[in-house]
């Protein structure tokens, strides 16, 4: 159903723009997650990030080709950029703890409550408890971290960004949601015109068709896409 677009994604046709925010306590390896994902890479010598950073990936999702725009900022608070902006269009986000701290999984009910308020109320989230490589260190049962999850309706998947374990497919279960949420508005829209409604996607704004959204080349000097 879905499949990767490879890591270089220069003179592809683009379908849809889908932006992804990576959110949690500082350290938890949201850069080195999207490192992974976006080049295929991790280093153990991350450094703490400082504002906002983006990365972006091309996928076939259903023979339509998605580009993903993750943005990754700064755990840490002093770091942080401006948080309207930096929700502002998100259609996903990824809420990251470290499964060997539990602070940072007891942090998340503050995490998700920042991205409820500033967020659109349809952002498809997922919960990811990160660096399963370290299991002997885990002080976060998957339990109950799948508990907290479906009780607030998030999907959950642990990870690993060293050993590259569930990385691509916590990207691919965001990004399939987001898609099928859109192609569903899509349908019901084409239905409306067809029985002479005018369409209507209920005012809910959850879709960034490409390649409109593609941040202007002026504000790219940090990222790498
Ligand atoms: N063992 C292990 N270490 C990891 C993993 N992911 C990240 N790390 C390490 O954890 C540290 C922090 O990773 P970052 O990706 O910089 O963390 P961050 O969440 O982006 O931190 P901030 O930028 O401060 O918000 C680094 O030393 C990484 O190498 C993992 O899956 N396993």
């Amino acid at each position: 159903m879905a499949s990767s677009g490879g890591y270089g994604d220069a003179s592809q046709k683009i379908d849809y723009v889908f932006k992804v925010v990576l959110i949690g306590d500082s350290a938890v390896g949201k850069s080195q997650i999207l490192s992974r994902y976006a080049r295929n890479e991790f280093s153990l010598d991350s450094k703490a990030t400082i504002g906002v950073e983006f990365q972006t990936r091309t996928m076939v999702i259903q023979h339509k080709s998605v580009k993903a725009q993750i943005w990754d900022t700064a755990g840490q608070e002093r770091y942080r950029a401006v948080t309207s902006a930096y929700y502002r269009g998100a259609v996903g986000a990824m809420l990251v703890y470290d499964i060997t701290k539990r602070q940072t999984f007891d942090h998340i009910p503050r995490w998700l409550e920042e991205l409820r308020s500033h967020a659109d109320k349809n952002i498809v989230i997922i919960l990811i408890g990160n660096k399963t490589d370290l299991e002997d260190q885990r002080a976060v049962p998957t339990e109950d971290a799948k508990e907290f999850a479906q009780k607030e309706e998030l999907f959950f998947l642990e990870t690993s960004a060293l050993e590259a374990t569930n990385v691509e497919e916590a990207f691919l279960t965001v990004l399939t949601e987001i898609f099928n949420i859109v192609n569903k508005k899509n349908l019901v829209a084409g239905e409306d015109q067809a029985n002479g409604n005018p369409a209507s996607l209920s005012g809910k704004k959850i879709v960034i068709p490409g390649p409109a959204q593609v941040i202007p080349e002026k504000n790219r000097m940090c990222c790498r896409s």
